[in-house]
């Protein structure tokens, strides 16, 4: 049983490479720390989201979580401490909503703080293909942060999530990531993907900045979120605007302008 050796555990990378698909990759994520992993489309951000799951395994290098291989915990015991929001969530079942978070969860009663952000009690009796697309991305989160909740609540949950707010309105993008943030202040971990360099800024601890399967530039977001840095990503040019109270710098793109 090596699940208890993951509590208060970090994810630690050496030269890790999967496939052509992620090139030897270092990082140490540590328990508390809220990643964003950003970077062009096929950049592999995905791609070591998939590995840091356990569901994909490195072709090379060592991935540890809690000083074990990642591959000798169980994904059965993975899945009591581990949650992952694929990109492209699909159910074959289109059973109401209820009968889904039954299916994937053993319960239908959602925690307070999660109805508190993303409002899915009155979704429940609907099937998943009568939602618009916002509301489908809301249930599959909620869902995810049900599997694990009793971890999450001790602060021992690793929550991975592929463009969690891909599909979500302005209100709803503010809303999950505050309450990712707040999970990461409970001892959690949060690892997601994003293609929104603001709201990464506002609400990540850590960036991680890949570009053709490498990550470029990891570390903490104020370190990381440089405009040079972001122009080497992205291929493209970026200006910052500093608004009139001179409190939020926001990130534009600068069309106009070639590097
Ligand atoms: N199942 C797969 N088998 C082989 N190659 C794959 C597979 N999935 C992705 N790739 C390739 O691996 C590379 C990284 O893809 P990945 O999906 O990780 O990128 P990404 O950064 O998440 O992109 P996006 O922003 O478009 O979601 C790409 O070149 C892609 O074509």
């Amino acid at each position: 049983m090596l699940i208890n050796s993951t509590i208060g555990s970090s994810y630690e990378l050496k030269n890790v490479t999967l496939q052509a698909r992620v090139k030897t990759v270092s990082m140490c994520i540590n328990k508390g720390q809220c990643w964003h992993l950003l970077g062009p489309n096929g950049a592999g951000k995905s791609s070591l989201l998939l590995l840091l799951s356990g569901i994909e395994t490195p072709t090379h290098g060592v991935l540890t979580l809690g000083d074990i291989p990642l591959a000798e915990h169980s994904l059965a015991q993975l899945a009591t401490i581990r949650c992952f929001l694929h990109q492209q969530q699909q159910s074959e079942f289109d059973i109401p909503l209820f009968q889904l978070l039954h299916f994937y969860t053993n319960s239908t009663h959602i925690p307070r703080k999660i109805e508190e952000h993303l409002h899915i009690a009155s979704l429940l009796h609907k099937p998943l293909s009568t939602l618009s697309g916002g509301q489908q991305q809301r249930f599959h989160i909620a869902r995810n942060l049900c599997q694990i909740w009793s971890a999450i609540v001790k602060g021992e949950g690793l929550i991975l999530l592929d463009e969690p707010i891909s599909h979500l309105d302005v209100k709803y993008q503010c809303a999950i990531l505050s309450l990712l943030q707040h999970v990461c202040e409970m001892g959690n971990t949060v690892i997601m993907t994003s293609h929104d360099l603001n709201l990464s800024r506002q609400y990540a601890s850590h960036i991680g900045l890949l570009k053709e399967q490498q990550l470029v530039f990891q570390g903490l977001t104020n370190e990381v979120m440089r405009l040079d840095n972001l122009q080497t990503i992205f291929d493209h040019s970026f200006v910052q605007i500093v608004n009139e109270h001179n409190t939020q710098k926001y990130i534009v793109s600068a069309p106009n302008q070639s590097i």
